[in-house]
């Protein structure tokens, strides 16, 4: 059974108005985030991942036009559209309470001059959480007894990440927003940021992962969805597309890994003041056609015919793609999967 959903964007769309032109931000976006899942929102520089993040958040300037709706859900029947309510209830019930943040930076997120505990000890106070800062901490990873009482400067770097994201949690969150958590982190702090999203996940949050890092989003994301010149163009089981991804745009970020072919996409991405009419990627993309100069609908490619004693993709690796020539399915064999 698929779990219920936790965040459900449809038709997002973000503009700004300047005095002698319009960002087109966000637009159309179409995805969901369900209970237990971490979903990783992946795109170059640029093509609205936070401007999406604050969005969500009703953190936008006053330039902003936001249309479309964003339903956040307890799972069993509340529901917020982020896109209609007012600044009032997304300041007292939304931001750090139902949307729990992880920060960018833990260690300036936290308060210098106090201890992780009394850090969370207000957070729950302030939150009306009655659970223990003890609990918090202990579900974070920390030992209660050893870590609680140090200053942040006191904290290792994934000590410091441990409890900003306890401080995430405290309001007991319905999703968890992560907008670059890992940006200027050495690796082995970046491995122990996905592990605790990982572990929040499997605690049953719903986890948006916002980031450009592909190789972190392949260790935690169960799946990944695609945003490029602000549109979401894919969204993508994890394996099945880091295996065999369907968007030519998709394929392109995966072979400009330096574990894989190490070759960048040609070109640059268009302006967002001036974006084409038809698909915003053809000018890169070597299987563009005139089919192109429409715009793609985020939507199941029809399968080309298995060839002849190949099993058919497997629901679980379907792919979404706007995309008039998506790459062909890869057969995974799944008893080699497992
Ligand atoms: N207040 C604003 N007014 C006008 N344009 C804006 C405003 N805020 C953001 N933008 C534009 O929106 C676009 C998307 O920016 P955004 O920060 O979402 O990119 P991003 O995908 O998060 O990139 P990065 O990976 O670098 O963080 C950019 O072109 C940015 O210049
Ligand atoms: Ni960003």
């Amino acid at each position: 059974m698929t779990a219920p959903s936790r965040l459900r964007v449809d038709g997002l769309t973000v503009r700004f108005r300047l005095s002698d032109a319009t960002v087109q931000a966000v637009t159309d976006a179409r995805f969901e985030v369900r209970q237990g899942e971490c979903l990783a929102l992946v795109g170059e520089s640029g093509c609205g991942k936070s401007v999406m993040a604050h969005a969500l958040l009703g953190l936008l300037p006053g330039n902003a036009e936001v249309t479309g709706s964003a339903w956040l859900e307890s799972g069993d029947g509340d529901a917020v559209d982020l896109v209609a309510a007012p600044e009032e209830v997304l300041a007292r019930s939304v931001r750090g309470r139902r949307i729990g943040l992880v920060p960018q930076s833990p260690a300036t997120h936290l308060t210098p001059v106090r201890t992780a505990r009394s850090q969370l000890e207000e957070a729950l106070r302030e939150l009306g959480n009655p659970a223990s800062a003890d609990d918090l901490a202990a579900r974070a990873g920390l030992s209660p007894a050893a870590d609680l009482d140090r200053y942040p400067h006191e904290l290792s770097g994934g000590m410091a990440q441990r409890v900003a994201n306890a401080l995430a949690v405290a309001g007991d969150p319905w999703l968890i927003l992560a907008d670059e958590p890992t940006s200027g982190l050495d690796r082995p702090l970046v491995d122990a940021t996905m592990a605790e999203l990982r572990r929040l996940a499997d605690d049953g949050r719903a986890v948006l992962l916002i980031t450009h890092d592909l190789r972190a989003a392949e260790r935690v994301a169960d799946r990944v969805a695609v945003m490029y010149a602000s549109r979401v163009v894919s969204v993508a089981p994890a394996a099945a597309f880091f295996a065999g991804p369907r968007h030519p745009y998709a394929a392109g970020l995966l072979d400009a890994l330096p574990s894989r072919r190490f070759t960048p996409i040609p070109g640059r991405p268009p302006e967002l003041t001036r974006l084409p009419g038809g698909c915003a990627f053809l000018p890169r993309c070597d299987r563009a056609s005139a089919a192109c100069e429409r715009v793609p609908e985020l939507a199941e490619p029809p399968e080309p015919a298995a060839p002849q004693g190949a099993a058919p993709v497997s629901p679980a690796d379907r792919q979404e793609v706007a995309c008039h020539h998506p790459l062909k399915p890869l057969e995974l064999d799944r008893n080699v999967a497992r």
